[in-house]
């Protein structure tokens, strides 16, 4: 059980209908691939209303460890504006890459440019997360790799070319051979065979920035990218709010009945989390786009959905949450591979709402959730941000829970907690 290091945050429950405006910090993935391509461009650079977050730290850290100057301004609780000036990619760096799938991604393919070695480690779960995949890519494309998983060791430089490899995993193997592509000396070709890759809107969003950034990127074949050789020019970027952490706070004007309204949400955009106005309308929830941003507007009452989440894998722990407080059935499908995120997610979904008494099963690619009254208790969060986000949806409605670790939250938005209680306090 709980731990005084792991410590319970007793969750709010809502007296009544929530009605806030809630701004969010930057986008994590939009970051991270900015600051990157930053770090790899030919002259300084800005990212403008970056994420500040355990890991965007992590991300900025990395770039500076290979030899990107990184200089942060107009700082405040969860955005910050950096000055990227790129250096050639030294070796000798050790990463740490946290629980940061973006992290232990997208930067062992540009430490691969370095003329000698990089090690990388991470939380101990993190050694669990795959990288056999994108490791083995690295090997085909002229480095030299130690280990399939972390801990593991980088020794480049790699020549690139062609490579084919099996993306079903995580799309983020197929982002970071992508996002470095350009500045290998042959460029990269990469070609999926297996499964169908998940969380497409996430490549779109490489794609699309390597293009932002002056590469080119062709992806007119199914499952076959192609980045050319070539500079990645430097430039002014800002980064978008992070739709998929507008998840529990949408979530909220559904579970209570209230109006939450999230500012500056972009009129197209690559997030997946832009594809909560579909989901949350699926469930019951009116959807508005409003000069003030979007807004949400719940019945109190949630529908059970059937829904693949392939697409928006990273948004499963949330809909599993209003699922288990929805009227109806849910099926959730699509998501097999979630089990390789922060933790095996549909295991620790089906754990926590059924400790709360809730009726969950896992499938072979999703989750079953039963509507069952819920009682109060612990949620485990198993480092997991969305799981204690996950935890915080049901307290709303479920007096008692108390979520582990709230402070996991961190990963992406170090703010949530005083967020959340602020969301329950305003009232518009
Ligand atoms: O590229 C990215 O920024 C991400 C890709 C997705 O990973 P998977 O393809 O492993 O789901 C997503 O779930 C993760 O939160 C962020
Ligand atoms: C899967 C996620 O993160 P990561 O970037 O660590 O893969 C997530 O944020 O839901």
């Amino acid at each position: 059980m709980s731990s005084p290091s792991t410590p319970l945050w007793p969750a709010p429950v809502a007296t009544g209908p929530v009605r806030a405006t809630v701004p969010l910090p930057g986008s994590k993935s939009v970051t991270n691939r900015a600051l990157l391509l930053a770090a790899l461009a030919d002259g300084p650079g800005t990212v403008r209303l970056a994420l500040r977050s355990r890991d965007s730290d992590l991300m900025a850290d990395a770039l500076r460890a290979l030899g990107a100057t990184m200089v942060p301004s107009g700082e405040s609780a969860s955005s910050l504006d950096w000055t990227i000036t790129p250096g050639p990619v030294t070796a000798g760096a050790h990463i740490d890459v946290g629980l940061a799938g973006t992290v232990m991604r997208f930067v062992p393919p540009m430490a691969a440019l370095a003329d000698g070695e990089v090690s990388f480690d991470g939380d101990p779960h993190a050694r669990k997360r795959p990288m056999g995949v994108i490791l083995g890519a690295l090997r085909a494309l002229g480095a030299e790799v130690t280990g399939d998983a972390l801990p593991f060791t980088v020794r480049g430089p790699l020549a690139g070319g062609e490579v084919t490899l099996d993306a079903s995993g995580s799309s983020q193997f197929l982002s970071g051979l992508l996002l470095a592509g350009a500045r290998f000396p042959k460029g990269v070709t990469i070609r999926h065979e297996g499964p169908p890759v998940p969380s497409q809107p996430h490549i779109r969003m490489t794609v699309q920035m390597l293009r932002e950034y002056g590469v080119r990127v062709d992806d007119s074949e199914r499952d076959v990218w192609r980045v050319e050789p070539g500079p990645i020019a430097a430039r002014d970027f800002t980064v978008e709010p992070d739709l998929s952490n507008a998840a529990p706070f949408l979530s909220a004007a559904m579970v209570t009945g209230g109006t939450v309204v999230i500012p500056g949400w972009p009129d197209e955009t690559t997030q997946p989390g832009d594809q909560l106005r579909q989901l949350l309308a699926d469930m019951g929830a009116a959807v508005e786009r409003t000069p003030e941003g979007l807004a949400v507007t719940g019945t109190g009452r949630i529908s059970g959905i059937e829904a693949d989440l392939r697409d928006v894998a990273e948004l499963t722990p949330t809909i599993a949450a209003l699922a288990a407080l929805a009227d109806s059935p849910s099926r959730i499908s699509g998501v097999a591979h979630i089990r390789g995120h922060e933790t095996d997610r549909l295991a620790a979904l089906v754990t926590e709402i059924n400790r709360l008494g809730g009726d969950a099963n896992e499938t072979e690619d999703g989750l079953e959730i039963r509507p069952r009254p819920l009682t109060g208790g612990v949620f485990r969060s198993y480092a997991d941000h969305r799981m204690a986000t996950a935890g915080a949806v049901i307290g709303l409605a479920v007096p008692g829970i108390e979520v582990e670790d709230i402070a996991t939250t961190g990963k992406t938005l170090p703010e949530f907690a005083s967020m959340w209680a602020r969301m329950l306090e305003e009232d518009r």
